[in-house]
């Protein structure tokens, strides 16, 4: 909760120094009130002293105006002073009576001449303020409390040409840098967009699991573009006190717009973006603002002003789609976990800092680290040089590099473990599932790649599909979605008898998909074409029923069946056509175990393979049998 041992140790400083100026300001105060000499009398009495007709006793008289003293020495050898009150009509009063009895008169205003006195009253309460304001900051910052939006906000400027990133510190993502381009190409000259009146780019979501390189993919775009960089994290904005979040949005894009061109980084931006309304509890009205405020920012400026906003997730699916309409973060850039290929070249990349021997084979380290990051990678070869010198060895040496594997495996950060030889093979049978049952059902969306090892740790592989810009599906394209969704569950059930964990995406991405058609658009035969009043993708399940509405219980139950009844219908089609291409499967499986990645004309040859499925997807259509109409054009 109480941020790092650095903050603590800080927070109590600043305490004890509030604690102490204040002490001082008091005892000061005390101290250091003006010893007049003699003693005090009451006012009225120096007035009848000063105003005595007859031998004034008065030899001399000091005001001490800022004291509001008045100071009397008297022919006798007395010295008697008093208080007066501290307003100038009575000290010209005073001064007039004086004069007046031709006092020898003395006025010491001090004005002018700061005392000890005049600094403990008015430097010190001032050094109090401060040290209390510099705790309520530290304090804000930390716990998120009112006075947070005072403090500096913790985005970090980069400075154009002060340890620069650039593509070239990147390695194993070559698409990525393919899509980021055009970013770079934008920030290097604006003007040249905002003549032509082209849309610029504005806002890039970068997707991938932890440790793939996504702010440093950001940095390089700077460094590429010679741009700054400012990066803030959305887990900075969870537990703020409302307002506060939005302020420093507010602030962050001021500082990078007066410091175009630049980058704004925004680091697990799942934190604040996820859906509107779906939150519960704390700190869900701040977010919502914080939120709100970055959509403004970012409807806020246009293509002349040199700004790209770049974020990072891993959890796309929960973001707010407002966030991803046109003119925002309308780009995705996947950032894979890298496969066989791309960890070789980041371990050389990484080898380059590092007296790593050039007998080293890093090949063979790639090969024994499927499911690594780049990041754990870069871990791998630091561990090796720290062995190396621990063994008083000059170079890396591949012994090194196979232990620093275990080491990086038993480090605190790392929470799973590498893929084992039996994962691959399940992900491998399991992503050539997906694929050979879209292409044997004519898929209309093209695959593109098949992996074991993209999406992450636990997650398993990835088939990745081009995106569609079809605005329309028909039953038709929801059905053979539905059952590619299923392929990769079907696969598993075929081959090993059993299902996996890795197949939780699909079963949920395959279940929200059959409600919609049965809740939403009225596919279900038994149900007909009547909308439940569902938002479509929702599941009933843990909902609250009362909310919905005018709903019999019936219906909702018949629509709960029907979803399990097109899943499950969809799953069998699915294995029936595996079961018709199980050679297809059995050498795809192992072609994409070998090489983890596989896509172009080497995923084509499979592809060809396949034998297609001959029956019709949808079943259940004798209510709503097709006539035919002719059509002119
Ligand atoms: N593709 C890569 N090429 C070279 N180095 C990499 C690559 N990916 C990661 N690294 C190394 O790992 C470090 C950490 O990566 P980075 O912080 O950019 O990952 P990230 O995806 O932003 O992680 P997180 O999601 O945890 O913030 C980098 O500074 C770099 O040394
Ligand atoms: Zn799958």
């Amino acid at each position: 909760m109480w941020g790092s041992l650095a903050q603590n140790a800080l927070l109590l400083g600043l305490a004890i120094a509030a604690t102490t100026l204040l002490a001082l300001f008091f005892i000061g105060l005390t101290l250091l009130q003006p010893k007049s000499p003699g003693h005090e009398i009451p006012l009225s009495e120096a007035r009848t002293l000063i105003d005595a007709k007859k031998d004034n006793p008065v030899s001399q008289a000091t005001l001490r105006d800022q004291d509001a003293r008045l100071e009397l020495d008297t022919y006798s050898g007395e010295q008697l002073w008093s208080s007066y009150p501290h307003s100038d009509s009575y000290t010209s009063a005073l001064l007039d009576a004086l004069g007046a009895h031709k006092i020898n008169t003395t006025v010491d205003s001090q004005a002018g001449k700061p005392t000890l006195r005049a600094v403990v009253q008015f430097l010190l309460p001032i050094l109090i303020l401060a040290t209390l304001f510099a705790l309520f900051t530290v304090l804000a910052r930390d716990k998120g409390g009112a006075f947070a939006s005072f403090s500096k906000w913790s985005g970090k400027g980069q400075k154009a040409g002060s340890g620069r990133f650039t593509f070239a510190d990147v390695a194993g993502a070559p698409e990525a840098l393919v899509e980021l381009r055009e970013f770079t190409d934008y920030l290097e000259n604006p003007s040249k967009y905002s003549e032509l009146g082209a849309r610029a780019p504005k806002g890039v979501l970068l997707v991938g699991p932890p440790g793939t390189g996504k702010t440093l993919l950001a940095r390089a775009v700077a460094g590429e573009a010679q741009a700054n960089f400012f990066s803030i994290s959305g887990s900075e904005f969870v537990e703020s006190l409302v307002g506060v979040g939005a302020a420093r949005v507010r602030d962050l894009f001021r500082q990078a717009r007066l410091a175009a061109p630049a980058i704004i980084f925004i680091d697990e931006i799942d934190a604040v973006g996820r859906q509107r309304g779906a939150g519960m509890g704390q700190g869900h009205d701040e977010r919502e603002q914080t939120l709100n405020q970055m959509l403004v920012e970012m409807d806020g400026f246009g293509a002349e002003a040199g700004l790209v906003v770049m974020a990072a997730t891993n959890r796309p699916d929960i973001l707010d789609n407002a966030l991803l309409r046109p003119g925002r973060f309308d780009r995705q850039v996947v950032v894979d976990l890298p496969d066989v290929h791309g960890r070789t070249e980041i371990l050389q990349l990484h080898a380059r800092t590092s007296p790593v021997s050039p007998q080293a084979d890093l090949g063979r380290i790639a090969a024994q680290t499927p499911g690594m990051s780049g990041a754990d990678l870069a871990n791998v070869v630091n561990e090796a040089s720290l062995l190396a010198v621990r063994a008083g060895k000059p170079m890396v040496e591949q012994e090194e590099l196979e232990e620093a594997i275990d080491r990086t495996l038993m480090g605190p950060a790392r929470k799973s473990h590498l893929l084992t030889q039996d994962e691959l093979w399940r992900i491998a049978v399991h992503e050539s599932g997906h694929a050979i049952v879209a292409e044997a059902i004519d898929y209309p969306v093209a695959l593109q790649k098949l992996s074991v090892v993209s999406r992450g740790r636990g997650r398993g592989g990835a088939t990745i599909y081009a995106s569609t810009d079809q605005l329309m599906q028909t039953q038709l394209d929801l059905q053979k979605s539905l059952i590619t969704s299923m392929g990769g569950a079907a696969a598993e059930a075929y081959v090993f008898g059993m299902l996996s964990t890795g197949v939780e995406d699909d079963l949920n991405q395959a279940t929200k998909m059959a409600h919609s058609m049965v809740a939403v658009y009225g596919m279900s035969p038994a149900i007909g074409p009547v909308s439940v009043g569902e938002t479509p993708g929702e599941v009933f399940i843990g909902r609250d029923l009362a909310n919905m509405g005018n709903v019999a219980a019936e219906t909702l139950a018949l629509v709960d069946t029907e979803t399990r009844r097109m899943v499950l219908d969809a799953e069998e089609t699915a294995r029936q056509i595996l079961s018709i291409n199980t050679d297809v499967l059995e050498d795809l499986a192992n072609s994409l175990l070998k090489a983890e990645t596989l896509s172009g004309p080497s995923l084509d040859v499979y592809m060809e393979a396949v034998a297609g499925w001959p029956e019709p997807l949808i079943k259940d259509t004798s209510h709503r049998s097709p006539i035919h109409l002719r059509r002119e054009s």
